[in-house]
């Protein structure tokens, strides 16, 4: 193995934002040249002389690229042939222009591959892999995107399969200066894996801000996940800080580098447990060229109603969210398909048609047959009918009708009239309404499916005296929707009208999704795959999944493979073994997390005064690096961040974690996120705060990436004795 670092501490890999102020120059250079083959000390200097020019030779030559794609696009509208022309190519040339940004504290570049003289493909090639491609003025590669199927060897190539790869180096930055590199002779057996200095000093970064991309550092097993097929929807399932997170967001970007113009035509979707975590990870995608992909909670995908009245009471939801929901919202749906009753007959001129039951009745049972979605099979009726006039007009006539005359006699009134008796037209909100105004019609559609106390659960009560759950008004415009109420209006207009798809979706944390929500989702997903990430272990929803199966089959795939991920980067081997202690307890059946990381603090201490305790924790942690969060029940965070403010400690707010370097978060909205230093308040009022609380609890003690205190003045919870 050789390296050489300016700093052999502190080199940091090429990462996005080398933000760090524990990354410093100790003054001289040091070279580290371990095992038989140390390459000499001036060699390793040259060589590091001669990366840094590569480095601004491409820096200059992106730079380039740039100035010319802006030359082309202030150009565009001379070179397309027309208007709609001239904007598709604007908008392209322009997305061109941003792609090629060039950010000063991104290195371009985070490794190299030597491929080895006997390789078929790359004999004798040399190769910088970095965030994006980067070409000279001759066209020929000085940086290779870590996209490109050449890249994939930088990750997955190791001593027993070197895939031809002589040597692999990785280098080492610090506030964007190449500072050090590491090298692999692969060919001669040597191998660093999980030891390599500048994984290590990636991972133990102390953590400031947003999530930042890894993709100078992707393991093996990772790499698997982000380049498997578009066509493969795959389930992964891993233990907190396994890089789920990290997989799925770099799997978006791989899939829109492979298949770029389809998926830009029909999307890329990441789907996230709320606001908050959909702030902290929304410059991953940005820092790899990918600014185009939708991000949504799940509530922002079922957004039809405004969602006004306080939610359901949990065993109301636990109805509402039941998979039987679907099948009670398709027949009250097909219930409103009725039976023709009456001829249809109309006046033309000097004419009249006249279509009798027993062609009405075909019409409407053909259709109904089809199974479309009802607003498409009202459209389907209507022209079947225009049909059958249009012959009889022609039989008469002996000429077609014109296109105008289609479409008058579509709209004419006799028509209209047949199909709203047969086949009316629906809005999603209105059937929900009538279903939970109505008790018949609700018995009629839940018969068999759902108890009559069941029923009696999710019928909404009238808006004067409902204080929680759906206030019913008059109409569905004037009633006052819980949030699963929107849920179930979403399947409504899902049976009505198809959404449109997006080709991949990226769904995070899914191990807290309803069966109504996985089907909103895979409404939205029918065409294209899924990459779903989550952990039984954190799921704290009252109808959280304990078997993914069940939760693939919601989403309409049931047979993507589920894959664990257990290697973790984030928490501290000593966190882990805490968090795990509670695992028995989760009644679930997950493989426990292992840690990467043998560094790290934990401090338990009970404690007597548990505010002013939280107070001098943070004055303490704010003597180190990095960010720092309370994580208390959420109804003691109110007060915490009250005395905080009182000991003049600034603090920031889930939703604006950029305002201060304290964090106060309540323990229902910390899924996801990370922090460098975590004060746990009191776990038991966490546990008492909800029925999952055991799991809550797992996930709070599981956000810390450095040091972890747990204050309590009560008991520990059971597991954790
Ligand atoms: N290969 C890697 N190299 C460096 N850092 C990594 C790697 N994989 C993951 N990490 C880091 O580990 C931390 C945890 O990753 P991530 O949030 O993706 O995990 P997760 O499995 O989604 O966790 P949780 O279950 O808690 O949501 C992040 O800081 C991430 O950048």
């Amino acid at each position: 193995m050789t390296a050489v670092e300016l700093d052999p501490h502190h080199a940091q890999p090429g990462s996005a934002h080398p933000d760090s102020d524990r990354v410093h120059h100790d003054g001289g250079d040091t070279a580290r040249l371990d095992g038989d083959h140390a390459a000499p000390r001036d060699h390793l200097d040259g060589d590091l002389a001669a990366e840094r020019e590569h480095l601004d030779a491409s820096r200059a030559a992106l730079g380039r690229m740039r100035t010319r794609a802006e030359a082309l696009f202030a150009g565009g509208h001379q070179v397309a042939g027309d208007a709609y022309a001239a904007e598709t190519l604007g908008r392209t040339l322009a997305r061109r222009v941003a792609e090629l940004a060039d950010d000063p504290d991104t290195p371009l570049f985070f490794g190299r591959l030597d491929f080895g003289a006997s390789d078929r493909d790359h004999a004798g090639r040399r190769y910088h892999v970095g965030r994006r491609h980067v070409a000279d003025d001759t066209g020929e590669p000085l940086v290779l995107d870590w996209r490109a199927p050449v890249s994939r060897s930088f990750y997955r190539a190791s001593a027993r399969e070197p895939q031809g790869v002589a040597v692999r180096r990785r280098f080492g930055y610090q506030r964007g200066e190449l500072t050090s590199f590491e090298d692999e002779h692969l060919d001669r057996g040597e191998e660093l894996g999980t030891a390599s200095r500048i994984l290590t000093a990636e991972i133990e970064r102390p953590r400031v801000g947003p999530m930042r991309d890894i993709v100078a550092t992707i393991q093996p097993e990772q790499d698997e996940l982000v380049r498997a097929d578009l066509a493969a929807s795959i389930c992964v399932q891993g233990a907190p800080g396994t890089g789920k997170t990290a997989v799925g967001l770099h799997r978006a970007a791989y899939l829109l580098y492979l298949h770029r113009e389809r998926l830009r035509r029909s999307g890329v979707l990441v789907v996230g447990p709320n606001r908050a975590f959909l702030a902290y990870i929304a410059a991953v995608l940005p820092a790899l060229g990918e600014v185009e992909v939708a991000q949504a909670t799940v509530e922002d995908l079922v957004d039809r109603v405004p969602v006004r009245a306080t939610a359901d009471h949990p065993t109301v939801a636990a109805v509402k969210h039941d998979a039987r929901m679907a099948e009670v919202l398709r027949r009250a749906v097909e219930a409103h398909i009725g039976t023709p009753s009456d001829p249809i007959m109309i006046s033309d001129g000097s004419f009249r048609w006249r279509i009798g039951l027993d062609p009405l009745h075909r019409v409407v049972e053909e259709t109904r047959r089809e199974g479309l979605p009802y607003a498409t099979g009202r459209e389907r009726v209507r022209a079947r009918v225009v049909s059958l006039l249009q012959r009889q007009a022609e039989a008469r006539r002996a000429e077609s009708p014109s296109d105008a005359w289609l479409r008058r006699t579509g709209r004419s009134r006799p028509v209209t009239e047949f199909l709203d008796a047969v086949w009316p037209a629906l809005t999603p909100d209105g059937l929900v309404h009538a279903l939970l105004s109505d008790p018949a019609r609700l018995a009629s559609a839940a018969d068999g499916l759902l108890t009559p106390d069941e029923q009696a659960l999710i019928a909404g009560s009238p808006a004067r005296t409902a204080t929680i759950g759906t206030r019913l008004g008059r109409t569905a415009k004037a009633t006052r929707w819980t949030p699963a109420d929107a849920v179930l209006i979403d399947e409504a207009a899902g049976l009505i009208e198809r959404p449109t798809g997006f080709g991949h979706v990226v769904v995070d944390e899914a191990q807290d999704l309803s069966p109504m929500q996985c089907r909103a989702i895979a409404r939205r997903s029918e065409h294209g795959s899924i990459t779903l990430l989550g952990d039984l272990a954190q799921g704290t929803a009252p109808w959280a999944a304990t078997d993914w199966r069940e939760t693939l089959r919601h989403l309409g795939k049931p047979d993507a493979t589920v894959v664990p991920l257990t290697v973790g980067f984030r928490v501290p081997a000593a966190v882990v073994a805490l968090a795990n202690r509670l695992l028995p307890a989760l009644a679930v059946d997950v493989p426990p997390a292992e840690s990467l990381r043998r560094d790290g603090a934990l401090d338990v201490r009970t404690v007597t005064d548990l505010t002013a305790a939280t107070v001098a924790e943070v004055r303490a942690a704010l003597a180190h690096e990095g960010s720092v969060a309370v994580i208390a029940a959420d109804d003691a965070v109110g007060g915490l961040r009250a005395a905080l403010a009182a000991a003049d400690v600034d603090t920031a707010t889930v939703d604006d974690p950029a305002a201060a370097r304290v964090t106060v978060v309540p323990a229902s909205l910390v899924k996801g996120l990370e922090y460098d230093h975590v004060v746990v308040v009191e776990p038991a009022a966490i546990v008492a705060a909800e029925p999952r609380g055991l799991h809550r609890l797992y996930v709070v003690l599981t956000r810390a990436v450095s040091r972890l205190s747990v204050l309590h003045a009560e008991p520990l919870p059971d597991p954790l004795t």
